[in-house]
């Protein structure tokens, strides 16, 4: 597959936009035009610049406002054509995209519009450059992909085509399956942006909310298979419009697009192959299968990997493990120790287990920048490491060393958007890990939770980074983003992103938060689960546990909702523990008070309970603020 990506999707000039789609990779680039009136390169540098770079320059974009009009205006149309027509000679470019009429179409006919984009197909092959015409879903006469190809159909010229672009097809919710049957020749060109499915006005939607694939709602696999089928094989190139990658690092939301082509590739690949067992198609892209029929557009497929099975370990960091140490102790971890050539302590309490690394953090590493305590890293069990890290490191994740010494267990590692550092580790089928023997003296049996297991990792993501984070865990971590939510909170909404497997073993829960002003600081938390959380909680107070005290406000608001037993409010009140019910089952929870910007949550699921207890968040929230307004 051909990868391109248009340059309205990234930050800084011409030039810097040029040298990071060669950094990440790409193929080739769509200029906007916007891009190129505004610097100070002649297009022949530009040209000369892209050709350096081993980039090829694919698309000229967008020609507005050309069909539709009347004769006067159709003249000044062509004219202006012609333009850029000789602009695009000296860029060494060949194909321009024209977009259906928004703002000065008047006339709707579809023989008119006919017979000028004939007369502009005629212009473009006098100057050897092809059209792709493209229906902007908010077109005054042409929004509908299929009209806008019956319209290239009609005029029947060599250098008039369509381009297909996924925003603009699957905003509308129009069929993709059509595509099939177009021809090859007809499709000029290929964009695709993924979005989130968001009720507002399509233009802006378009224009401030499209997302890198995989980052968003739309079905782009479907999209790109029927496109594979209809015989195209020119580039498939990215069309962002997103306020946030427009203002964010340029190399690296480059490689977060890049990443996010290689992850459509396979799903489209994916998508192929399942199409065609279902017996709905006729073959299947990149390796086939003996027998199968290869497409024009070859995929290359990936390392495959199964979802994780499970949480290995969770690492904090702190230069101080005080505080850490003792609220572990008072959850009713066990100490097993330290490693036997590292500085780090390994805390369990039945399978959940916490490394507390005491290496001060590198300045400006992790969410917090500080050596105060934060989530460092997080071991996740997958069936085989070593083809994980080749999948992700092929997904452009950058890798991150470890050391070790002989007879120690190796961890694949890698670094994701927020520089958590993500392990890959062998899992077991009891839920032990074998790396723990190089602790102390071996794990004595635990006495507290013997049951007891991660049950979620919420993890703050800084808001330049959260598309990213998405994509990232999607496609290298094979974890499922489920709808999010947004949960109010003293400093702002925070956007709740899970991201699980499909058994729900792990659980990843990512919050775009607002930066707490006065500390700078996220915070972050890891989950246990126990099977007696009023039992758990007894004895965590007994060991002395501060607890996130729980206002008596909301328990008020909790016998209102849901009609409790006087009892068992009571217990919840007294022990400040949450409660949620849903039609699935009941969550019992509670949390503990902060140390660094990693605080704890235990958490009790009954019956099939799959949630977090989202409408206790809000309180959560605002009583850690509270805490550290009057700390
Ligand atoms: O928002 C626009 O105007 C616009 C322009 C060119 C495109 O290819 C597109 O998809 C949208
Ligand atoms: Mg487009």
């Amino acid at each position: 597959m051909r990868t391109g990506i248009a340059t309205v999707c990234l930050s800084g000039t011409l030039k810097e936009k040029m040298q990071a789609c060669a950094i990440a990779g790409f193929d080739g680039i769509e200029i906007f035009e916007p891009d190129l009136v505004t610097s100070p390169l002649p297009p022949e540098d530009v040209r000369k610049m892209a050709a350096d770079l081993g980039l090829t320059l694919d698309l000229y974009q967008p020609f507005r406002d050309f069909d539709s009009v009347s004769g006067d205006l159709l003249t000044a149309n062509l004219r202006r054509a012609e333009a850029k027509f000789k602009l695009m000679a000296r860029l060494g470019m060949d194909t321009i995209l024209v977009c259906s009429n928004v703002a000065t179409a008047s006339i709707d006919s579809d023989d008119l519009r006919a017979e000028q984009l004939g007369q502009l197909a005629a212009l473009a092959g006098d100057h050897g450059v092809k059209v792709a015409y493209e229906a902007l879903a908010w077109g005054k006469y042409v929004s509908d992909y299929e009209h806008a190809h019956k319209l290239v159909e009609a005029v029947d010229h060599p250098n008039l085509g369509t381009c297909l672009d996924s925003f603009h097809i699957l905003s509308r919710n129009w069929d993709t399956a059509p595509i099939e049957a177009f021809s090859p020749d007809k499709i000029f060109f290929v964009q695709v942006a993924d979005a989130p499915k968001l009720s507002m006005d399509v233009l802006s939607w378009s224009r401030h909310y499209r997302v890198f694939p995989g980052e968003g709602q739309f079905d782009l696999a479907k999209f790109m298979g029927h496109v594979v089928r209809a015989g195209y094989s020119g580039p498939v190139s990215l069309e962002i419009f997103n306020d946030v990658f427009r203002q964010s690092d340029v190399e690296r939301t480059a490689v977060d697009a890049m990443r996010s082509l290689i992850w459509l590739e396979e799903q489209s690949a994916k998508w192929l192959d399942a199409a065609s067992d279902a017996g709905t198609g006729t073959g299947a892209a990149g390796t086939p299968a003996p027998g199968r029929r290869r497409y024009p557009m070859e995929l290359a497929t990936l390392p495959q990997v199964a979802e994780p099975a499970g949480y290995n370990f969770a690492e904090v960091r702190a230069a101080d493990t005080q505080g850490l140490e003792t609220v572990l102790g008072q959850l009713g971890f066990e100490f097993n120790g330290r490693h036997r050539t590292k500085d780090v302590q390994l805390w369990s309490m039945g399978h959940a287990r916490v490394i507390i690394n005491e290496a001060a953090p590198a300045d400006g590493d992790g969410a917090t920048g500080d050596a105060s305590p934060a989530i460092a890293a997080l071991g996740f069990d997958v069936a085989s490491p070593v083809i994980a890290a080749a999948r992700a490191q092929q997904l452009k994740a950058p890798a991150v060393p470890r050391k070790s010494q002989a007879n120690e267990e190796v961890f694949q590692g890698f670094a994701a958007p927020d520089s958590t550092e993500i392990f890959l580790c062998q899992g077991t089928s009891d839920g032990t890990a074998a790396w723990t023997s190089e602790f102390g003296e071996g794990l004595e049996n635990p006495t507290a939770g013997p049951t007891a297991v991660i049950d979620h990792v919420n993890l703050a993501q800084p808001w330049q980074h959260f598309d990213e984070a998405v994509l990232f865990y999607t496609s290298a971590l094979a974890l499922e983003p489920q709808p999010f939510a947004e949960v109010p909170s003293p400093t702002g909404l925070v956007r709740s992103q899970v991201m699980a497997t499909g058994d729900r073993a792990v659980r990843l829960v990512l919050n775009l938060a607002p930066l707490n002003q006065q500390r700078k600081t996220y915070q972050e938390h890891i989950a246990f689960a126990v099977d007696d959380l009023v039992a758990t909680a007894r004895d965590c107070r007994a060991r002395g546990l501060e607890f996130l005290q729980i206002p008596a406000n909301y328990y008020e608001d909790l016998d209102a909702r849901f009609g409790l037993a006087p009892d068992f409010l009571a217990t919840l009140q007294e022990l400040n523990l949450l409660y949620d019910r849903d039609a699935d089952g009941e969550f019992l929870h509670f949390y503990t008070a902060t140390v660094g910007s990693v605080f704890f949550e235990m958490v009790e699921r009954c019956g099939a309970y799959d949630g977090y207890g989202a409408p206790n968040a809000p309180v959560r929230h605002a009583v850690q603020y509270d805490h550290l307004q009057h700390r």
